[in-house]
C-alpha cells in the first residue's frame, strides 16, 4: 500500500499542498480529482520526489520513501506515467519499453505478459513512438511504467487528449492491472472516474476535502466541487 500522511509541498516560497493524506491499495483504483490548479499533479510529483516537500510522510508497503531520490523511489516499486505521457518520439516502441526496465535490471527481455495486455505494441515494436496515435502512446507509456512490476502505478490524467472509444479501452486495461498493483490516478473526466475507480479523493486548494468509496460518494456534491 502507498500511504501519504500530512504531506506538504511548495514551489519556492509558495505553499501548494497543506497536509495531504491518501492511501492507495492493491486491488483498487484510487482517483484523485479536483479542479484545475488545486494541486493534483503536485501531489503525484511529491510521491515521485520531483517537488519540494517540507513535511509529511510517504510509505510504500511500510517502507519510508519520503527522503529518497526519484530513481530510488521508482526502484522501490513505483511506476509513473506523467501528464502528457512523455514517451520518446524518436525511439522505437521496443526502446521506449526497454527504458522502463532500467528500474529493474533483473528483467532483460520485455516479458510476454506486456504484449498480452497491449497486443498492439507487439505489432508496432519497431515503429517510432512518435508515429503512434495518442491512445497507443498512452498504452506505451503504461507498458513502460509497469514493465518492472511496480507495487503502485501512478497515472496523471490518462484520458487527456484521447478519443472516447480508446478511453474506455484504457479503463479496461487499468481495471485488469489493479489485480497486480495499486493504481493511483489523477483524472478530470468524471464519467470515467465514476465508472472505473473504487475510491476517490477530492482536492480543493491543496487539501483533501472529501474522500471515500466511489459508490458511496454524494455525486451531486462531487459535481458541484468539480464544476468550473
Ligand atoms: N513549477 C511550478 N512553479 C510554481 N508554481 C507551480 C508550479 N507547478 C504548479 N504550480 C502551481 O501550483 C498549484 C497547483 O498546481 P498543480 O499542477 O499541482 O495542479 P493540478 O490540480 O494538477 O492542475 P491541472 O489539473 O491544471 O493539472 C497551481 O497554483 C500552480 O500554478
Amino acid at each position: 500500500m502507498l500511504a501519504l500522511e500530512q504531506v506538504t509541498a511548495s514551489y519556492g516560497g509558495s505553499r501548494v499542498l497543506f497536509g495531504v493524506d491518501i492511501k492507495a491499495k492493491k486491488g483498487e483504483i484510487t482517483c484523485l480529482v479536483g479542479r484545475n490548479g488545486v494541486g493534483k499533479t503536485t501531489t503525484v510529483k511529491s510521491i515521485m520526489g520531483l517537488v519540494n516537500t517540507p513535511s509529511g510522510s510517504i510509505t510504500l508497503d511500510g517502507k519510508n520513501i519520503f527522503k529518497m531520490p526519484t530513481y530510488a523511489r521508482a526502484k522501490t516499486g513505483i511506476g509513473y506515467v506523467p501528464q502528457g505521457r512523455e514517451i520518446f518520439p524518436q525511439l522505437t516502441v521496443r526502446e521506449n519499453i526497454l527504458l522502463g526496465m532500467e528500474a529493474n535490471k533483473k528483467v532483460r527481455e520485455i516479458p510476454e505478459h506486456i504484449f498480452e495486455i497491449f497486443p498492439i505494441l507487439k505489432e508496432f515494436l519497431d515503429r517510432k513512438g512518435g508515429d503512434l496515435s495518442g491512445g497507443q502512446q498512452q498504452q506505451l507509456a503504461i507498458a513502460r511504467a509497469i514493465v518492472s512490476n511496480p507495487k503502485v502505478l501512478i497515472l496523471d490524467e490518462p484520458t487527456e487528449g484521447i478519443q472516447p472509444s480508446v478511453i474506455w479501452e484504457i479503463g479496461r486495461t487499468i481495471t485488469k492491472l489493479k489485480e497486480y498493483m495499486a493504481v493511483l490516478m489523477v483524472e478530470q473526466y468524471l464519467e470515467f472516474v465514476l465508472e472505473v475507480s473504487d475510491k476517490c479523493y477530492v482536492m480543493e486548494k491543496g487539501r483533501i476535502q472529501m474522500s471515500g468509496k466511489t459508490e458511496d460518494l454524494d455525486k451531486k456534491k462531487l459535481q458541484e466541487m468539480l464544476a468550473m
